[in-house]
């Protein structure tokens, strides 16, 4: 019997083993591509190069030459493509260009490129993108993540039928009339499973693009079964080939282009249309089992450098040795000595983050702002704190692994580890964080004595980063320690008051779910 692999088994083994999937074994090397300035991308539309300057974007990153090169021109999209490079060498935009490029000649709007991401904020994060590029070309993007309400995402997404402003009009052209008022949709699974299932007129019968953003997050969870539903939706079936056959449907040869990028041939000779995917990650899965998940079509993997994983060049990794009993004051002679620059600060646990926000907020006069984030906290809540420290009106956010994937802020330049992140990749996506678009940046973790070894063979694996050994002034510790025994006392009362956090509670006024960990009875205090 052959034993499966446990994520942390997978994340422990040696790196330089060779990948179970051929294809794999002999990637595009991202970093053999150098920069190109936009004007001298081949067959960029103008259109498309002049929102690029207007966003002041002046060059592509050799992730995004390198994906445009494998998608445009003569072989375009004929194997699916998938991007395996740096948090923050600009991915998003990797794949947004040429989408957006090959579906500026289409006659007819209909639903033609769908992107999945885990989380709300990012889909966001990614549609801007697409918002900034693709009405230059005539095409329309939406949204549906539930921001707003369903009601509200139907409206932006669908069309009145023919059927409702003409009801006279032939049965059959309106069954065939595509419906999607859209071209490109940025999605998360929840609320694309919502219109699959139950929105009317909501079609994937003309998709040509799927991206699936932070792959292997998203392959690691079923969310509703979205990709293997997606996927039934927008094979190739039969009733395809009748219809582009079928003489006398001259209604339908608007969309005989359907799904025709990456063409498949090889079906009685004739051509049958594939949806063309893109997959994309700073940290790429290997698992064959997972991978199958995505039906990929002889997949080309654009891998940056020889290791698995990389960190971004510009950033420099220090580790902090102490003791967990002083340890929220090393933060805060830390925090002091970054003299109020952005920084995000990860712990393991929405409840670490809650006690140690709690415990900050015990010591008066910091130099710094800071807030908790919390996924038990309202959305509206979350999204009031990020734009604060967007605009520099909040120097530090503590909260745990929610901000680690895909956030970006400009101007972040530090991050902390309060604990040791449990695996590379969880360390890969914090650090990415910082030093984004070639920007440089620097990640600090704290380590109790016992953990730098592990941390240290856990860094190698990041392209052979090293870690440099940072230590802090003892006397700024020392000063600190009298009001951090009040802080402590204080915060203990106030847990005993409470077994939920403030956050919880604001979370259960609102009816959302409270995990188990929090029902639970506090543990020993930080
Ligand atoms: N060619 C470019 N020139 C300048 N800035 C760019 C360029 N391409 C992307 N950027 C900027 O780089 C930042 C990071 O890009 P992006 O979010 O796409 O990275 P990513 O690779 O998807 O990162 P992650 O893996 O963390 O999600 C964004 O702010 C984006 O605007």
């Amino acid at each position: 019997m052959v034993a499966m692999k446990t994520k942390e088994q997978e994340d422990e083994a040696p790196e330089e083993r060779v990948p179970h999937l051929p294809w794999m074994r002999h990637p595009v090397d991202i970093d053999s591509f150098s920069g190109c300035p936009v004007t001298s991308l081949p067959r960029l539309d103008p259109r498309l190069a002049e929102a690029l300057q207007r966003m002041g974007i002046e060059s592509f990153f050799p992730v995004q030459v390198s994906t445009w090169l494998e998608t445009i021109g003569p072989g375009a999209f004929q194997r699916d493509i998938c991007i395996n490079s740096p948090t923050g060498s600009g991915k998003t935009l990797a794949y947004a260009l040429p989408i957006v490029q090959m579906l500026s000649t289409r006659k007819v709007r209909c639903l033609r490129a769908l992107v999945v991401l885990p989380t709300r904020d990012l889909a966001l994060q990614v549609k801007e993108v697409f918002d900034a590029i693709a009405p230059v070309v005539g095409l329309t993007v939406a949204s549906a993540v539930g921001q707003s309400s369903i009601a509200d995402e139907i409206s932006d997404l669908i069309k009145k039928s023919k059927q409702e402003l003409y009801p006279s009009l032939d049965d059959e052209y309106v069954e065939m009339e595509p419906q999607t008022k859209v071209d490109i949709l940025v999605a998360t699974p929840g609320r694309l499973m919502d219109h699959i299932n139950m929105t009317k007129g909501f079609s994937l019968e003309h998709l040509q693009y799927l991206v699936v953003d932070e792959t292997d997050r998203m392959l690691r969870e079923a969310y509703q079964s979205w990709l293997p539903t997606v996927i039934q939706f927008t094979r190739p079936t039969n009733q395809n080939h009748f219809r582009h056959d079928t003489p006398g449907r001259t209604l339908l040869h608007p969309l005989t282009t359907i799904r025709r990028s990456g063409v498949e041939r090889g079906f009685k000779g004739k051509c049958y249309p594939r949806l063309a995917k893109i997959v994309c990650s700073a940290t790429l899965t290997q698992d064959p089992s997972k991978l199958s998940q995505l039906e990929l079509h002889h997949p080309l993997l654009l891998n940056s450098g020889k290791k698995r994983y990389r960190i971004p060049t510009k950033l420099e990794s220090y580790k902090l040795i102490c003791t967990s009993n002083i340890k929220p004051l090393c933060l805060i002679v830390l925090l002091q000595e970054l003299r109020g620059e952005k920084c995000l600060v990860f712990t393991k646990s929405v409840d670490d983050s809650h006690r140690l926000s709690t415990l900050l907020g015990f010591f008066e006069d910091l130099p710094f702002k800071f807030s908790e984030f919390s996924s038990l906290q309202r959305e509206s809540t979350r999204r009031k704190t990020l734009a604060a420290f967007k605009e520099g009106k909040i120097d530090v956010l503590i909260g745990s692994d929610i901000m680690a994937r895909g956030i970006h802020i400009d101007g972040l330049r530090y991050v902390i580890n309060y604990e040791m992140p449990q695996y590379v990749k969880t360390y890969i996506h914090r650090a990415g964080r910082t030093a984004r678009a070639g920007e440089s940046g620097s990640c600090f973790t704290f380590l109790r004595k016992n953990e730098v070894k592990r941390f240290d063979k856990m860094l190698k694996k990041a392209d052979g980063s090293s870690c440099i050994l940072r230590s802090l002034p003892e006397e700024s510790i020392d000063s600190l320690r009298p009001v951090f025994e009040t802080a402590l006392e204080k915060l203990k009362d106030k847990l005993k008051g409470s077994t939920e956090p403030e956050a919880s509670k604001k979370s259960n006024k609102s009816g959302d779910k409270v995990p188990g960990a929090l029902k639970r009875k506090r543990g020993k205090q930080t």
